[in-house]
C-alpha cells in the first residue's frame, strides 16, 4: 500500500498574464504573490482499492443498490479525501520550509468516479486524467518548463463536463532519456527556458519529465477555448519545481 509511483510535483508560480482581473480578484488571488501548485494523489491508496476490487469482482460492474457498491464508494471517497489531505500536507511543509504563509484556493481531483446527470440520464462519470468542468475555476498545467493556465470551465454535456487535465505527454517515458541525454546534462535540466529552477534528485525522472516530453500547453488551451469549453483567467509562469516519483522520504 506504500507503493505510489507516477509524477508528483509542487511548483511555485508567478502570475504572468491576467486575462480576467475580476475573476482573479474574486478568487482572492494577489498578482504580487506566488502561487503554489501541488500535484499529488492518494499515494497508492486508490490503486490498492482498485486491486482489491478486481480480486473480488473481476472487471464486472457493481449494481448500485448493493452493499458491495456502497463499500466500494466509501473506500473511494476516503481515498479522495486522503489525496486532498496529502496535498494540504505537502503545501504546509513547503510553506514551512520557505517561512511563508498561504491559504488553499482550489483543490481538484482528476481521477475519480462521481454520480452525474447528463443528456437527461442519471449515471456515473469516471474521470481518469480528466479535470471536472463543473466545480469552478481549475488549473491546467503545462510542464515544468512551460506555462500553466488558470481557466474558468464552461459546462458542456458534450464533453461530459470534463477537460484535459494538462498539456499531456508527447513522448513516452522510456524514450526520454535516450532522446535528451545527448543534448542536456542533469545540471542543464535543472534550469528551464522560462528561467525557472528544478529540484529533482531522481536522475531518470528529470529526463522523463523534461519540458520537451510534453505538448505545448498553449495549443491545448487554444483548442479548449476554440471548442467553447473554457475561458482563460490567467497564465502562470513556473518559478521553482520540485519533483519526485512519490516515494516516501522518512
Ligand atoms: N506546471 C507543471 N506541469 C506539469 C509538470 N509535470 C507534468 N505537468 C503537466 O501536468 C499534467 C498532469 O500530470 P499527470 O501526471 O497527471 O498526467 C501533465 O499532463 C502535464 O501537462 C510540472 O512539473 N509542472
Ligand atoms: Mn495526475
Amino acid at each position: 500500500m506504500r507503493e505510489s509511483g507516477g509524477n508528483h510535483f509542487a511548483e511555485l508560480q508567478s502570475i504572468d498574464e491576467v486575462y480576467d482581473a475580476a475573476v482573479l480578484d474574486a478568487l482572492a488571488i494577489n498578482k504580487q504573490q506566488l502561487q503554489l501548485l501541488v500535484h499529488s494523489g492518494s499515494r497508492g491508496l486508490g490503486q490498492f482499492i482498485l486491486r482489491q476490487h478486481i480480486e473480488q469482482h473481476g472487471h464486472r460492474g457493481l449494481a448500485v443498490d448493493t452493499a458491495d457498491c456502497a463499500a466500494y464508494l466509501l473506500a473511494h471517497q476516503q481515498a479522495v479525501q486522503f489525496a486532498t489531505l496529502n496535498r494540504r500536507l505537502i503545501a504546509q511543509r513547503i510553506l514551512l520550509r520557505l517561512s511563508a504563509n498561504g491559504q488553499a484556493l482550489l483543490d481538484i481531483n482528476h481521477n475519480l468516479v462521481l454520480p452525474a446527470q447528463m443528456h437527461g440520464l442519471q449515471g456515473w462519470v469516471h474521470r481518469k486524467g480528466a479535470t471536472p468542468a463543473d466545480v469552478g475555476p481549475v488549473v491546467i498545467p503545462g510542464s515544468r518548463g512551460d506555462f500553466s493556465y488558470l481557466v474558468l470551465p464552461l459546462a458542456s454535456d458534450l464533453s461530459l463536463n470534463s477537460l484535459a487535465h494538462g498539456a499531456g505527454r508527447k513522448w513516452i517515458r522510456s524514450e526520454c532519456k535516450g532522446r535528451l541525454s545527448p543534448r542536456y546534462t542533469v545540471a542543464q535540466l535543472s534550469r528551464t527556458k522560462l528561467g525557472s529552477h528544478v529540484i529533482c534528485a531522481d536522475r531518470q525522472l528529470i529526463y522523463e519529465e523534461a519540458p520537451e516530453a510534453y505538448k505545448p500547453a498553449e495549443n491545448i488551451i487554444s483548442t479548449l477555448e476554440g471548442a467553447g469549453l473554457i475561458k482563460v483567467i490567467a497564465r502562470l509562469r513556473p518559478v521553482l519545481t520540485y519533483k519526485t516519483r512519490g516515494e516516501c522520504c522518512e
